[in-house]
């Protein structure tokens, strides 16, 4: 479905000697399957968009090449085009028109009659839990409806590839996780294959059969969540005492059983331990016969932010604190 090597985008910013290049995306190879959801994974500005742009042929790459749907990204654009369909970050209904209208617009655009467009769109409103609003302007409709709008202009002309640039940011956690359920309908219902960019940790997790991580423009990591989640080297443990006294043992048992991380604070003490369920019980026991009174403990199953943190070093929510914030122009080449 899609194939890229060596996808390329350098982005020239500034006037004379202000002038420099940004590499957005530094040579990233991808390989997608049919029927596959893919969560493509990064800080801000780590290149998701940029590289999302390419395969639309919104962005001419710079080096590399892709093929998408067998079409090459480069020579074949409209092809490309026309077998995709692509919700982007900002949405695309900005117009007075009624939601409907423009939805049959949009499969009008890609060739559809104007009938076939409209009995698909009011079939996709009642798929897209949008019954009743089809003669409703989109500013008057709620973040919610307004994205699962963009998704029905996505889906118009009934792609079997599906690009969705971050479709859940902006929303609250109750609409995040309705258009969630419609993400996931794609593929149970419509066979389709969606390529899809979060910064949502979550999200990607919740969503994607693969994750593919992308910082610094280069791809870092691409394996299911279950396999990234178990390269981390273990369950984060966290035992707090009721005094100080019993921590420095808790340490040093956390070391005998292979924890790793160790680190002791005030009444507490936390570490790294793989197979934490059949380790711990053990460890509780010979705390409690050695009177060390435990306060609490809590066991955190790694996630996708600690699979960042092992692979760059940093954990990505700093990462999109320091992330470059530069206003940029939107280049689209003829
Ligand atoms: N048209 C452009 N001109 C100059 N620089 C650009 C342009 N588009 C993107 N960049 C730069 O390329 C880098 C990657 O941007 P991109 O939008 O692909 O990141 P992203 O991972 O999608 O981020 P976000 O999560 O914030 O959408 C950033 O440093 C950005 O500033």
């Amino acid at each position: 479905m899609i194939h890229a090597r060596g996808l390329a985008a350098t982005f020239v910013t500034g006037k004379g000697k202000n002038q420099r290049e940004v590499r957005a995306v530094a040579g990233v190879d991808l390989d997608i399957a049919e029927g596959e959801v893919v969560g493509f994974l990064g800080p801000n500005g780590a290149g998701k968009t940029t590289t999302l742009r390419m395969l639309t042929t919104l962005l001419r790459p710079t080096a590399g090449t892709a093929t998408v749907n067998g079409f090459d990204v480069v020579t074949e654009s409209v092809q490309v085009r026309r077998s995709i369909g692509y919700v982007s970050q900002m949405g695309s209904t900005f117009s007075q028109a009624l939601a409907g209208d423009e939805v049959a617009d949009h499969g009008q655009l890609y060739g559809m009659s104007r009938r076939d467009a409209v009995a698909r769109g009011k079939e996709l409103f009642s798929q897209l839990q949008l019954d009743g609003l089809w003669d409703r302007m989109p500013k008057n409709m709620s973040g919610g409806q307004r994205r699962r709008l963009d998704i029905a202009m996505g889906l118009i002309h009934d792609p079997t590839l599906v690009f969705l640039d971050e479709p859940t940011t902006g929303l609250d956690p109750q609409a995040r996780a309705n258009l969630w359920e419609h993400i996931a309908k794609l593929r149970t219902e419509r066979g389709a294959t969606v390529f899809l960019t979060t910064h949502y940790l979550d999200e990607a997790d919740a969503l994607s059969d693969r994750i593919i991580i992308i910082d610094n423009g280069v791809i870092v990591a691409a394996d299911t969540p279950e396999n990234l989640k178990s390269q981390v080297s273990g369950d984060l443990v966290h035992l707090e005492f009721t005094a100080a006294g019993p921590v420095a043992h808790a340490a040093q048992r956390l070391e005998q059983v292979g924890a790793t991380e160790i680190e002791a604070a005030g009444f507490g003490v936390r570490a790294r331990l793989r197979g934490s369920a059949k380790v711990i019980p053990g460890l509780l026991r010979d705390l409690e016969s050695a009177g060390d009174t435990l306060d609490s403990i809590e066991i955190m199953r790694p996630t996708l932010d600690d699979v960042f943190l092992t692979l760059t070093g940093r954990s990505l929510r700093d990462a999109e604190a320091g992330a470059d914030t530069e206003e940029v122009s939107d280049e689209i080449p003829a």
